[in-house]
């Protein structure tokens, strides 16, 4: 099987290169080598074979890539950000084979109708994409059939356990609290709370792209030109004096060589067709700057001898800010995976065992939110502004979206022994903006990276997560199962406080009545998210698809501006945001670019 740790000393060139075997270059690399057999393609992933891994094929195992020792996941450190409070964010991202579909939590979510229509890019509106992103999945959820997919690689389904208490007090208490229940809210046009399904098998396995689109092409034998170099991370893209791409240069991963023993030499392969940049939204912008292809000042700070002027490489910076809520519960311990995240499972017996809970991810239930136009007004003149400018007219654009976990959300170490439920939110739209480049030639050295997060000058991103926390909230204490909150995870509202968190023995009594938060409660709970926020995984849009007048790096067809022979396929090149998780759009950049390459190189 031509998966290799070394590369085959006579693997000198090849037609294709890919830079990051992650979610969307196993796809580009697994639809090419369908296309022509031929077709030599080499990908070059930075992270190990992800073939046999526990951590990525049970879902239930989905916080140990999290930990900072992991080599599932990279870390890339962010600096200090003032309005943070001097917080610098680190943010995680897929660092092995399948990228961030071997790590991510799973969660099926897929974009409004007006996201994609509002990237205003030919062949890229919702209506010509929605055959690609039906190509990658079989559907075993509920809702409208015709909305899905049914022959694809990623099979999309509830897994082998949900936790159907928890997930049904939770439906109940959102229509309780006025908020839309929906049967199926990743149909592009309806907004509301759905019981979640995931890229999770109906027998209980992650669906990661290398597992379902790439392996199977390089153990089936039809496939001997497609090689796969693990364990690699790529340096540079070595341009020709006509600034045509033609190869790669790279180095083994330092992560991966025994302690103390040093990082053998870099090597070169060359490329004689195309050269295809695939490393994510961090890891993309970094790889073009070190090129030389970015903004002239960044690249001569940084040392780094200009190839192409872009000034649009690592410019901006998007995320979904995020914030976690757990809540204390009447859950029976069978019910939510605390086991785990006290450090008591024995992963050993469960995997023996084959025990059903190895197929859950613990979300539950899945939510769009968007404020009732009665609510808008209470978040200043400056929200209805742009409430009425960017959301009014799109009735399928969240405001947020969320995830119901039937779980603590982390290593629970510090808090009581209990069985917990979180609501996690991510805001969908933020109006901050963060950038990322490099500082020096060297690989190793440290980035300028701001996530910006709760940047924006009138305080609409944390407007917007003040309503979610208080929406979600009020959901919650109508549940039959709940019994206070996590005060440490919550806002430290005045113990006289309407708001106070609590702990109680019982159910609310019926009719529960919404908190009525003080001027003070407000004041307390900005300062918390400004304490608290933090980076939602979903970054994109460092290297934007868009008119090179307007800050953009790759044209439609994902070719980059000013160099030949070099595409970008991944969420960098994502224009603008999209209400959604953001997997299914990196799966839909993978078959979209499939698309393009094929008929560039008719194939
Ligand atoms: C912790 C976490 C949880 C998430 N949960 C969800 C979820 O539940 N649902 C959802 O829809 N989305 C989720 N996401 C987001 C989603 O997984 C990502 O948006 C998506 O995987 C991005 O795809 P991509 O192709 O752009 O990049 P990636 O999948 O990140 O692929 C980039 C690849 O390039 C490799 N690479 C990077 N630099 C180099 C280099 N120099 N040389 C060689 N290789 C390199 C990386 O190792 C990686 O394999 C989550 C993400 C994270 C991090």
């Amino acid at each position: 099987m031509p998966l290799h740790t070394q590369l085959p000393g006579d693997l000198k060139q090849v037609d294709v290169i890919i830079a990051g075997g992650g979610t969307a270059g196993c796809i580009i690399a697994a639809r090419l080598a369908e296309a022509d057999p031929t077709l030599s393609i080499l990908v070059v992933e930075g992270g190990a074979n992800n073939e046999g891994n526990p951590i990525v094929k049970h879902p239930a195992f989905l916080l140990a890539g999290m930990v900072p020792e992991s080599k599932t996941n990279m870390f890339v450190q962010g600096l200090e950000e003032e309005q943070l409070e001097g917080r610098a964010q680190v943010v995680p991202t897929g660092g092995i084979l399948g990228g961030g579909s071997s790590t991510n939590f799973m969660m099926y979510s897929r974009a409004s109708r007006s996201d994609y229509d509002g990237w205003k890019t030919p062949g890229w509106s919702t209506d010509e994409l929605l055959p690609l992103i039906n190509k990658t999945e079989t559907y075993h959820g509920p809702g409208d059939m015709s909305k899905h997919g049914h022959n694809g690689p990623i099979h999309i389904s509830t897994g082998t356990f949900r936790s159907e208490r928890s997930r049904e007090s939770f439906i109940a208490a959102a229509q309780r609290a006025g908020r839309p229940v929906v049967e199926d809210a990743q149909a592009f046009d309806e907004i509301g709370i759905q019981r979640a399904v995931s890229y999770i098998s109906p027998d209980g396995v992650r669906q990661d792209v290398a597992s379902r689109y790439l392996l199977p092409k390089l153990q089936d034998g039809l496939h001997p030109e497609l090689h796969v170099l693990v364990q690699h991370q790529v340096l540079r893209i070595q341009f020709d004096d006509n600034k045509k791409a033609v190869g790669v240069q790279f180095r083994p991963n330092p992560l991966f060589s025994a302690d103390g023993e040093p990082v053998s030499s870099t090597q070169s392969v060359r490329a004689r067709k195309l050269v295809v940049v695939s490393t994510g939204a961090l890891g993309t912008p970094i790889l073009l700057e070190r090129s030389g292809v970015g903004s002239p000042e960044v690249l001569k700070r940084a040392g780094v001898s200009l190839v192409a002027e872009l000034p649009g490489v690592g410019a901006v910076y998007q995320d979904h800010p995020s914030c976690l809520y757990p809540y204390r519960t009447s859950l029976n311990p069978e019910e939510t995976l605390d086991v785990f995240t006290r450090g008591e499972l024995d992963f050993g017996e469960w995997i023996k065992n084959n025990e059903p809970r190895l197929g859950w991810n613990v979300m539950d239930a899945s939510a769009k939110w968007r404020p009732e136009d009665s609510e808008i007004d209470q978040l200043g003149p400056e929200f209805r502004a742009a409430w009425d400018r960017d959301f009014k007219s799109k009735p399928d654009r969240p405001i947020a979206i969320g995830a119901y976990v039937s779980s603590f959300p982390a290593m629970a170490t510090d808090i009581p022994r209990g069985q917990y439920i979180t609501v996690s939110n991510f805001l969908t739209y933020p109006y901050s903006r963060g950038h990322i480049h490099v500082t020096s030639p060297d690989p190793s050295s440290p980035l300028d990276f701001k996530t910006g997060l709760l940047s924006d000058p009138q305080n609409l991103d944390l407007k917007a997560l003040l309503w979610t926390y208080k929406i979600h909230r009020e959901i919650v204490r109508r549940m039959s199962i709940y019994r206070g909150e996590v005060p440490s995870w919550h806002p430290p509202f005045a113990s006289d406080s309407a708001a106070a968190c609590i702990a109680i023995d019982e159910p609310l009594p019926e009719p529960v009545q919404n908190i009525q938060y003080t001027a003070q409660d407000d004041a307390i709970l900005e300062k918390f998210l400004v304490e608290r926020v933090a980076t939602g995984w979903h970054s994109l849009g460092t290297c934007r698809m868009a008119p090179l007048d307007d800050d953009g790096v790759v044209d439609k067809d994902l070719n980059v501006y000013g160099v030949g022979q070099l595409k970008l396929a991944d969420l960098s090149i994502a224009p603008e945001n999209v209400g959604a998780h953001t997997n299914n759009t990196a799966l839909m950049i993978g078959e979209k670019a499939a698309e393009i390459i094929i008929r560039d190189l008719e194939l």
